[in-house]
């Protein structure tokens, strides 16, 4: 079967991912593009490097424009994409790559985005592991709604989700710091985003439990099973790489936990994964070996000295951050192969 599908957001980053990877997706078929301030234009004028789909225009946001596909991706800004969905009547499949729809929790909305909170849908990390019931992708099959994550909420989610789950680590001191692409923040860059800032330079940011991506992790950790509050230091540092997050997550081990048991809780949660891996002992993840890919990467050590678990992870921030997770996630709600047109591959050098 085919599935019509249309894109919101596409002349932007994460739309532009959207549209390169289902390029290569056989049953999902792009008939409609959506720009904002663009609207109007080619959409090879505001992404040349898709050049297969010089054809198309982009049209302008509005459930009229999106309504009747079988799916829409939505990537829009935060706040555009909760009223907008609301208004679609004929959908069957809605994925918001943006943060509308993913807190359960409207006092975390207020305290980290404001505005109107919508009700969160079915987030969109299938290898997420869920207490007492398996993963994430056993939610996302046959649903109709789908919230695809925050790409360094999802990258950090994953690193700990495993320990959590296993009880092998404390939820209550656990410190993230992630160096980060620009590219996560959008086409409409910042003046700090900038060439002549960015390059040569790392420039940490949101420093001291502000970035917003915070509930949104502690909320995918309560699901993992944590067993008390989880408290998480999280630091981001933009450096001067396009696309990508290397996430340094460390976690106190609970007291008489071996560093085997520490190791196998992690690769047995990711062992029969096909996107997830964790590296062999002693190996830990580049960026680089990520791009494009639908792939994260990570790699565990035991500070002994520390007490401490050590785990750095690695994925893509357009791919397997957002729109590969989207198009992953959307497989599996539509019954299809999960892995259906990703790629396992990055692109090297
Ligand atoms: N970049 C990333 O790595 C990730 C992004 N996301 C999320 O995906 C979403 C899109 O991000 P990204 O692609 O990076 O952002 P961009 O700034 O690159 O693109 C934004 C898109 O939204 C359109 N747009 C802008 N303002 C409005 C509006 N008021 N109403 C409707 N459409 C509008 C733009 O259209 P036009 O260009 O025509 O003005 C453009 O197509 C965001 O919610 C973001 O948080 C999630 C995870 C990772
Ligand atoms: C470099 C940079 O600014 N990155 C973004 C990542 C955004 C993202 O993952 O998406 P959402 O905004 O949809 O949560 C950030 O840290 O907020």
């Amino acid at each position: 079967m085919t599935y019509s599908v249309a894109v919101a957001g596409a002349s932007g980053y994460a739309g532009g991912e959207i549209l390169r990877l289902l390029a290569g997706h056989p049953e999902f078929d792009v008939r409609t593009v959506t720009g904002h301030s663009t609207a109007g234009q080619p959409l090879i004028a505001s992404q040349p490097h898709l050049r297969s789909l010089a054809h198309l225009t982009l049209q302008p946001t509005t459930p009229e424009v999106l309504d009747g596909h079988d799916i829409v991706f939505f990537a829009l800004p935060h706040g555009a994409s909760g009223e907008l969905t609301a208004q679609l009547t004929n959908v069957r499949l809605a994925v918001d790559c943006g943060a509308d729809h993913r807190l359960t929790s409207a006092e975390d909305w207020a305290a980290f985005y404001g505005g109107e909170h919508h009700k969160a849908w079915t987030y969109g990390v299938p290898e997420l592991l869920v207490a007492g019931a398996g993963k994430q992708r056993d939610a996302l099959v046959g649903t109709n709604r789908i919230a695809a994550p925050g790409c360094n909420a999802s990258t950090v989610a994953l690193s700990l989700a495993p320990g959590i789950a296993a009880g092998v680590i404390e939820a209550g001191d656990i410190v993230s710091v992630l160096a980060v692409g620009p590219s996560g923040a959008g086409k409409a860059a910042k003046t700090h985003l900038l060439g002549a800032e960015l390059m040569g330079t790392a420039n940490p940011y949101a420093v001291g439990g502000t970035h917003r991506h915070i509930p949104e992790i502690q909320q995918a950790l309560r699901g993992a099973g944590a067993r008390a509050e989880v408290k998480l230091s999280f630091t981001p540092v933009l450096v001067p790489m396009s696309r990508g997050i290397l996430a340094t997550s460390t976690a106190r081990i609970v007291p008489g936990v071996t560093a085997a048991e520490v190791r196998a809780a992690w690769e047995d949660a990711y062992a029969d994964e096909t996107f997830v891996h964790v590296l062999p002992e002693g190996v830990f993840p580049r960026t680089a070996d990520t791009l494009g890919a639908n792939t994260c990467l990570m790699g565990i050590a035991i500070d002994e000295a520390a007490g401490r678990v050590v785990v750095v992870a690695a994925l893509d921030n357009l791919a397997k951050g957002t729109a590969g997770a989207a198009i992953q996630s959307a497989n599996i709600a539509l019954g299809l192969p999960e892995s259906t047109g990703l790629s396992v591959n990055g692109v090297a050098p």
